[in-house]
C-alpha cells in the first residue's frame, strides 16, 4: 500500500477557541501535528502576558500528552516596547486583524495609519516578533484581499526587518507579493487549495465551506496551487481550521470558518499526490515554517496510507469539511 511519512507537521494558523470547544478540538490537532500557531481571537482577545500564559496552560491541559507545542500569539493593538520585551519569550507572533472583518475581530485595527502604528511595529521588528495579518479591506467581498496589497506594501517597505505573514492567502495578487518583498511570507489553507467561490455558492449554498477570506476565482486557485505544490520557501501550511458549533454554521447568519483540523493532512496528501508533488509536502507542511519562524518542533512522525477514510459527520457538534465523504488517504500511525 502506498504510504507517505511527514516529520513534525506544523499548522501555522489555527483556532483552538476556549472552554469545552478547546477541550474537544485541541486533541485532534495535537494528535497529528507537532505544533501550531494558535490564534488570539478569543472573546475577549488574548492581549496580556497573563492572558497568554493562562491560555497556553489551558491548551496544554486539553491535550493528552506533551508532544505538542502551542505557539502563542497576542492580539495586535499598539503595545509599548517595554511590554513587548516582557512578553517576547512567551510569544511566537502578534496577529493583526482589521476591525470587524472576521470572527471576533471587533477590537482590531480600524485605520491603517503607519505613523500611529510605527512604535509598536518598530519594536516588534527590533525584538524579532513576526506580524501575522488577516489581510482584507472592507471593500467588495471578492476584492478585499487584493485591495489590502497596498497595506502590505506599506508595512513591508516601512519595516524591512519585520517578518510579515500574509495569513490564509486566497488570491494571485497575494502570491505575486511574495517575490516583491523579502520580508513578506504567507500561509495557505488546505481548503483554499481546493475551492473556488463556485464550490461555496455556485450550486446549493455550502455553509461549511464559508470562511473569510472567501474562496476566489479559478486563476487564484491556480496561483495558490503553484506556490504550495512547489513548496515555495516563503509559503507554509496554516489550516485556519476554525470550529463553530453546527447551529452557528447552519443558520441564517452563518459564521465564517471551515473546520479542517482532523482531515488536513489527509487532504494535503491527496492534493500533492494528484499533482505528483508528494516530494514537496514535507517542506510545505513543516520545513518552510521551521525556517521562516526559526522554530524547532517536537519530534513526531506521521504516516499516512492511501486507503479510503470516511470523514465523520460531526466532531462534538462541529461539522468538518467533507463530512460524510470519503477521502483517499488516512492516518496510519503517529510516533
Ligand atoms: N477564517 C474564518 O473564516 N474565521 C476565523 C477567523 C479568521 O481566521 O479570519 C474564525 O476565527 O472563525
Ligand atoms: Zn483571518
Ligand atoms: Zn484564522
Amino acid at each position: 500500500m502506498k504510504t507517505q511519512t511527514i516529520l513534525m507537521p506544523l499548522d501555522m494558523h489555527l483556532h483552538l477557541r476556549d472552554g469545552v470547544m478547546l477541550e474537544n478540538v485541541a486533541p485532534l490537532t495535537a494528535y497529528s501535528f507537532s505544533g501550531a500557531i494558535v490564534m488570539p481571537n478569543l472573546v475577549p482577545p488574548v492581549k496580556t502576558l497573563e492572558d497568554v500564559k493562562a491560555y497556553r496552560a489551558r491548551i496544554m491541559a486539553a491535550v493528552p500528552n506533551d508532544y505538542f507545542e502551542p505557539y502563542m500569539t497576542l492580539f495586535y493593538q499598539n503595545y509599548d516596547k517595554a511590554f513587548l520585551e516582557s512578553v517576547a519569550d512567551e510569544l511566537t507572533a502578534i496577529k493583526l486583524y482589521p476591525a470587524g472583518i472576521t470572527t471576533n475581530s471587533e477590537g482590531g485595527v480600524s485605520s491603517f495609519d503607519i505613523e500611529e502604528m510605527r512604535a509598536t511595529l518598530q519594536a516588534m521588528s527590533d525584538l524579532d516578533i513576526p506580524l501575522c495579518v488577516h489581510g482584507e479591506t472592507d471593500g467588495f467581498v471578492m476584492d478585499r484581499e487584493a485591495e489590502f496589497m497596498t497595506i502590505y506594501e506599506l508595512l513591508a517597505s516601512n519595516f524591512p526587518n519585520l517578518k510579515i505573514i500574509m495569513e490564509h492567502i486566497t488570491t494571485k495578487a497575494a502570491v505575486d507579493m511574495l517575490d516583491k518583498f523579502e520580508n513578506l511570507y504567507a500561509t495557505i489553507t488546505v481548503h483554499h487549495l481546493i475551492l473556488t467561490l463556485d464550490d461555496v455558492v455556485g450550486g446549493m449554498m455550502k455553509p461549511h465551506l464559508f470562511c473569510k477570506p472567501i474562496a476566489k476565482r479559478p486563476e487564484d486557485l491556480d496561483a495558490l496551487l503553484t506556490v504550495a505544490l512547489e513548496a515555495h520557501p516563503k509559503v507554509m501550511f496554516g489550516s485556519d481550521s476554525a470550529p463553530h458549533p453546527q447551529h452557528k454554521k447552519e443558520s441564517c447568519g452563518c459564521a465564517a470558518g471551515v473546520f479542517t483540523a482532523p482531515i488536513a493532512l489527509q487532504l494535503l496528501c491527496e492534493i500533492f499526490e494528484q499533482y505528483d508533488k508528494l516530494g514537496n509536502l514535507q517542506a510545505f507542511v513543516s520545513d518552510n515554517a521551521q525556517n521562516i519562524y526559526g522554530i524547532c518542533p517536537e519530534f513526531k512522525e506521521v504516516t499516512l496510507e492511501k486507503r479510503p477514510f470516511i470523514v465523520p459527520e460531526n466532531y462534538f457538534g462541529v461539522v468538518p469539511m467533507y463530512a460524510g465523504e470519503t477521502l483517499n488517504w488516512a492516518i496510519e500511525s503517529v510516533e
